[in-house]
């Protein structure tokens, strides 16, 4: 067995679209992470996160639907009680480092104490450190009104400053100070300084030296491990479990929706992008979060990945080809507060799947505002 224990393991973390898989692809290539094996926690119903991480080897394991923070737990639990069976009897040959990324909704501390308190993988598992990504754009706004992002940035050994390049220095300078208030212990950089050996080995995670609410978040994990809770496997993942009523911190705003639009065959441009259009001036306040595969009409064989995060769309890439035998239209929502039936059927209408009683194309484009529900 080739492994080292306790194998160090890595949490990224970090609101939606903050630029996780972003910084994670940059970082798989660097040879410090050869021989690291990454567990994508992946919410909505259609799979979308790990087209996205480019990785050359098979590296990458899916945890399926839902939170890493809540239900998903013990499965994060049994897949690394499984990497290290898979070393003991020579399936893996080696193993140097596991990276877990976390969603954008996870509450940190759950996760942190699943590896530092699970007797079994406290043998195999140190936790190196918690690497909290902070989009400079967005991340005021995120602090305000989710304490899930509050508490990954008091987690964190490494503070990632993303998107400085579309924020103003007035924002980053503000930003910066406020972090520093939640965080002191951080070290912060910006994410184009934030290469493996930056973010890497960090020191074993050490809750002592994190701020009083981090000791007071992780032991509420730990009092929550006692109360395990299920999960539907509903395709509507809504993020509304309360768990006890108790007013545990650990609880995600029953507010927050996700869902996925799905469309098979291809879609035009000039329809997609009406559909982004529409959906901004009529909810953008209540996007989250959103991120897509698109096949488009005018070029099938390449398909096209969008990202939207809160008031942001990103430029939209084209990927060289499909990464599986997959194709179609796949778009996962995270939201707030948005009436989903009317986003459903914007989205028919404009792949030209009307509705009973909802305009179609045609129609919306004289009049978008044709459709119920905003
Ligand atoms: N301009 C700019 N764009 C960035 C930066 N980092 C990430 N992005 C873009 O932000 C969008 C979201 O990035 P992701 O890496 O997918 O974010 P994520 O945190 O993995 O997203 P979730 O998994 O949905 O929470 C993508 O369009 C990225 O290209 C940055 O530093 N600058």
């Amino acid at each position: 067995m080739a492994a080292v224990f306790p194998i160090p393991v890595t949490v990224l973390t970090g609101f939606l679209g903050a630029g996780k898989t972003t910084l994670l692809n940059r970082l798989l290539k660097d040879p410090a992470l050869t021989d690291t094996a990454v567990i994508i926690n992946e919410y909505g119903d259609v799979a979308i996160d790990h087209l996205l991480v480019e990785q050359a080897s098979d590296g990458i394991i899916q945890l399926s639907d839902g939170c890493l923070c809540c239900t998903v737990r013990g499965e994060l639990v049994d897949t690394l009680a499984d990497l290290v069976d898979r070393l003991q009897t020579g399936r893996i040959a080696t193993l140097a480092r596991v990276v877990i990324e976390t969603t954008g909704l996870a509450d940190p501390a759950p996760v942190l104490q699943s590896i530092m308190a699970h007797p079994a993988l406290v043998q195999a598992f140190r936790l190196d450190g918690v690497v909290t990504l902070v989009d400079a754009v967005n991340a005021e706004a995120t602090l305000d009104s989710h304490v899930e992002a509050v508490k990954q940035v008091a987690m964190a050994d490494r503070l990632v400053l993303s998107k400085t390049d579309l924020a103003a220095a007035g924002q980053v300078a503000s930003l910066t100070a406020r972090l520093k208030a939640i965080n002191p212990g951080a070290r912060l950089l910006d994410a184009g300084e934030a290469n493996a050996t930056a973010l890497l080995d960090s020191g074993l995670y050490n809750p002592a030296t994190k701020s009083a609410d981090v000791r007071r978040w992780l032991g509420e994990a730990a009092d929550e491990e006692h109360h395990h809770h299920d999960h539907d496997h509903d395709h509507h993942h809504d993020h509304d479990h309360d768990h006890d009523g108790h007013g545990h911190a650990h609880r995600h705003d029953a507010r927050v929706k996700t869902f996925s639009l799905v469309h098979d065959g291809p879609v035009a441009f000039s329809a997609i992008d009406m559909f982004f259009d529409l959906l901004r001036s009529t909810h953008g306040d209540k996007l989250l979060r959103m991120k897509g595969v698109i096949e488009l009409k005018e070029d099938p064989t390449r398909p096209l990945v969008v990202h939207g995060v809160q008031k942001l769309l990103h430029p939209p890439v084209r990927l060289p080809a499909w990464p599986d035998a997959q194709r179609g239209t796949r778009l996962v929502l995270i939201t707030l507060d948005m009436p989903e039936d009317y986003v459903r059927r914007l989205f028919s209408a404009l792949t030209d799947r009307p509705a009973i009683d909802t305009p179609d194309r045609a129609a919306l484009e004289n009049n978008p505002l044709a459709i119920a529900g905003r």
